[in-house]
């Protein structure tokens, strides 16, 4: 089963945000890792909006083909900003504003009960739910009684193992939680810090449907171009990386 691309375009509306002005457009970005063959757009609308506007989303949402994928905090601020706009999917992250980026999965076992009426609130309104989570069995067990019709799990603990550390055991938690959590029906994401170098092994666990990827990809768009980087990052998802 080919594994699809999912490309966060967050910091092409970073760059924006660096001048506050109207360029780059991430719709337009959208538009052409679509077009190079991305099979969905995820962004994550922060609450301190520091990259990603409501703005965007709701231009995303009219003129995508492919789903697009929200990523924000499980809060009734994100809750009243997003669930008008209705993207195919919702993904709950932890967030706090002092972060540089993502640190870590959702606690779904602390917050089962917070987490239970937003998916309720999400499911009303026909919004598929993904939960970000660590490669954890507890996590998943939480994630799949909550009713979550997705996990995807949290990739930045091997990304960031140094190079030349041994990435078996990270990658051997993600594989157990991976069949895990297709045992119980969920249907299994990863992604973050994932790259070129980095993604064959993530790609390679057979239950992993989907990567969401996004700091790589632009990163390397500035060098090579957006279409180039994009169908780089499709074939190396499918063919096990470098
Ligand atoms: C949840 C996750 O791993 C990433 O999508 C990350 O949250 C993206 O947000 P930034 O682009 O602000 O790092
Ligand atoms: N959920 C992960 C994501 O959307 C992209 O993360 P990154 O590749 O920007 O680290």
């Amino acid at each position: 089963m080919a594994v699809r691309l999912g490309v966060n375009i967050d910091h092409v509306a970073t760059i924006r945000q660096a001048r506050a002005g109207r360029e780059p457009e991430p719709v337009a970005a959208a538009l052409l890792a679509q077009s190079a063959g991305a099979h969905g757009i995820t962004v994550h609308l922060r609450a301190d909006r520091r990259h990603i506007q409501e703005r965007d989303v709701r231009i995303l949402r009219e003129v995508l083909a492919v789903p697009l994928n929200v990523e924000c905090a499980a809060t009734a601020e994100a809750m009243e900003a997003v669930i008008p706009i209705k993207p195919a999917w919702v993904t709950l992250v932890p967030e706090t504003r002092e972060e540089l980026t993502t640190q870590g999965g959702l606690d779904a076992l602390f917050l089962h009960a917070h987490l239970r009426s937003i998916i309720r609130e999400l499911h009303a309104s026909e919004i598929r739910v993904s939960l970000f989570i660590d490669p954890v069995q507890e996590q998943v067990k939480m994630a799949a009684k909550l009713e979550a019709e997705a996990v995807e799990f949290n990739t930045g603990i091997y990304a960031d193992i140094t190079p030349g550390a041994d990435p078996a055991p990270e990658l051997a938690r993600l594989r157990e939680a991976s069949r895990l959590a297709a045992k119980l029906g969920l249907k299994v994401l990863a992604g973050h810090g994932l790259s070129l170098q980095n993604v064959g092994p993530v790609a390679a666990i057979p239950e992993v449907e989907e990567l969401n990827i996004g700091h790589a990809i632009i990163g390397r768009a500035i060098l090579v171009g957006l279409d180039r980087a994009v169908r780089e990052m499709v074939e190396a998802v499918n063919e096990g990386g470098l």
